[in-house]
């Protein structure tokens, strides 16, 4: 199986900004979990509000498996670290933690619909607090988004995975 570049973080930090941008510069295929659970399922927030968070991360699990099997640049739910066997699988792969000290983040929040952000921003807080301590430990590269550009983002990617 082929090392697949997977970018975990938490919601609004730019996973599928950077990722579809990274593959292009790498001239692999790009894959985002919520678009193939959305092909095959319809809106992600739809999916929470009909049949609730549990079976959401059903189809993520479904999704990341198949994504992974792709050879491809990934872009993955900032929830993708819940569940011990997603973590399980993200082990064998290249993971990019794109972090945040949360400044800006209210706006890069702005675009999309995000079922788990009823209360805006101290919703997104926790749940971020939460998540944490599981983006760091399987993170085999973490990039700190905060003042940087989404391009400074791709180029540090590349040099990481030493495409430069
Ligand atoms: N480093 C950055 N600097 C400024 N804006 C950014 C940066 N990264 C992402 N954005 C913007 O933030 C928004 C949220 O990005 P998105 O890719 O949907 O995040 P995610 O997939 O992690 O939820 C997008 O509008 C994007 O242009
Ligand atoms: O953090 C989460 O639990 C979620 C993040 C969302 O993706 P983004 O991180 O791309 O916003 C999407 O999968 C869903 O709304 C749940
Ligand atoms: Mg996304």
């Amino acid at each position: 199986m082929a090392k697949n570049i997977v970018l975990i973080g938490p919601m609004g930090v730019g996973k599928t900004t950077i990722g579809k941008k990274v593959a292009k510069a790498l001239g692999k295929q790009f894959i985002d979990t919520d678009l193939v659970i959305q092909r095959d399922h319809g809106p992600v927030a739809d999916i929470f509000e009909r049949l609730g968070e549990s079976e959401f991360r059903n189809y993520e699990t479904a999704a990341l498996v198949e994504s992974l099997a792709q050879d491809a640049v990934i872009a993955t739910g900032g929830g993708i670290v819940l569940r011990p066997e997603n973590r399980k699988l993200l082990e064998q792969h290249w993971v990019v933690y794109l972090s945040t000290d949360g400044k800006h983040m209210a706006s890069r929040l702005k675009n999309g619909n995000r079922p788990l952000l009823k209360n805006g921003m101290s919703d997104w807080k926790a749940i971020y607090e939460e998540r944490k301590p599981l983006y760091q430990s399987l993170a085999n590269f973490e990039i700190a988004t905060n003042s940087k550009t989404v391009n400074q983002c791709v180029q540090e990617i590349k040099e990481m995975i030493g495409a430069e």
